[in-house]
């Protein structure tokens, strides 16, 4: 099968996007798995497929990948560079869409400036399964992991996040501690580990050791979840501007039962063709 694809990138977390809208495409597991390998494939930290959407009411469907080559719910910067693709593809020419996911629909919207503004949806506390919720008890939950006791917030972006604070996010074991949070017998689907340290009242750095990646650059959904979890433990208050290794992303949120407005930019690298069996 020989593929057209796009390389892009969000914060440096960088996918390959394909249109399966105008050319057929037949993804396995192992086929996401080759295109995803830095040696041997294009490289990326997840896969984008843009389909037709399967009801009325939106205009795409949008699939994501892991390198892994599992399939999940939700990806922040994909989304992003999802607007960006499926405009200078032209397939659209609208600067609002409504965007299938598995998660549910997204809403991106492409800026006068060239940045990209998402509303990620309403999170969930993933403790109590709401997305309104005062008990303290579901905002912070000890985790053993490995030797160490860590206070985790357990908050679903349409994908499962789990955020600890530190005192400095450079220090931070995100290697070690993420790859074990990951596949932590409290998440069974397993889990995106987030490190946040909180700067000042609108100002976070963030690292994200993500599910089915590793440690990315920066994680679009990582950063939504580390502002709901700041904001609920009270350490911080919306708008937040969230450093990464990659560069910044504005986050605003307006509490429980509200979206998480996400802003940022969404960058095309290249487009080429391979073959892929
Ligand atoms: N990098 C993404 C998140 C991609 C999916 C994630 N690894 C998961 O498994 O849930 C983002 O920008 O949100």
């Amino acid at each position: 099968m020989r593929l057209r694809f796009t390389k892009m990138h969000g914060l440096g977390n960088d996918f390959v996007v394909i249109d399966a809208i105008r050319q057929p495409v037949d993804l396995t597991p192992e086929r996401v798995r080759r295109l995803a390998d830095r040696h041997f494939g294009v490289g990326c930290d997840q896969l984008l497929v843009v389909e037709e959407a399967t009801r009325p009411d939106v205009d795409f469907r949008y699939r994501i990948f892991n390198a892994d080559g599992g399939e999940v719910e939700q990806c922040g910067n994909g989304a992003r560079c999802f607007v960006r693709f499926v405009h200078e593809q032209g397939l659209t020419a609208k600067r609002e869409i409504r965007v299938e996911t598995r998660s549910g629909i997204i809403a991106p919207r492409l800026e006068d400036d060239g940045l990209v503004t998402v509303d990620m949806g309403v999170p969930v506390l993933e403790a109590a399964r709401v997305p309104f919720v005062s008990d303290s008890d579901a905002v912070v939950q000890p985790l053993q992991v490995g030797d160490a006791s860590v206070a985790i917030t357990a908050v679903s972006m349409g994908n499962p996040h789990a955020v600890q604070v530190v005192a400095d996010v450079d220090a931070a074991p995100v290697e070690v501690q993420g790859a074990l949070i990951e596949r932590h017998p409290r998440f069974p689907a397993r889990v995106n580990a987030g490190f946040v340290q909180v700067v000042d009242a609108h100002r976070i750095r963030l690292r994200v050791f993500e599910r089915g990646a590793g440690e990315t650059l920066a994680c679009g959904t990582g950063a939504c979840a580390a502002v709901v979890t700041v904001i609920l433990r009270e350490l911080a208050q919306s708008p937040v501007r969230v450093e990464t290794r990659g560069g910044e992303l504005d986050i605003a949120w307006g509490g429980p039962g509200q979206p998480v407005l996400m802003t940022g930019p969404a960058v095309t690298v290249f487009a080429g063709e391979i073959d892929i069996d």
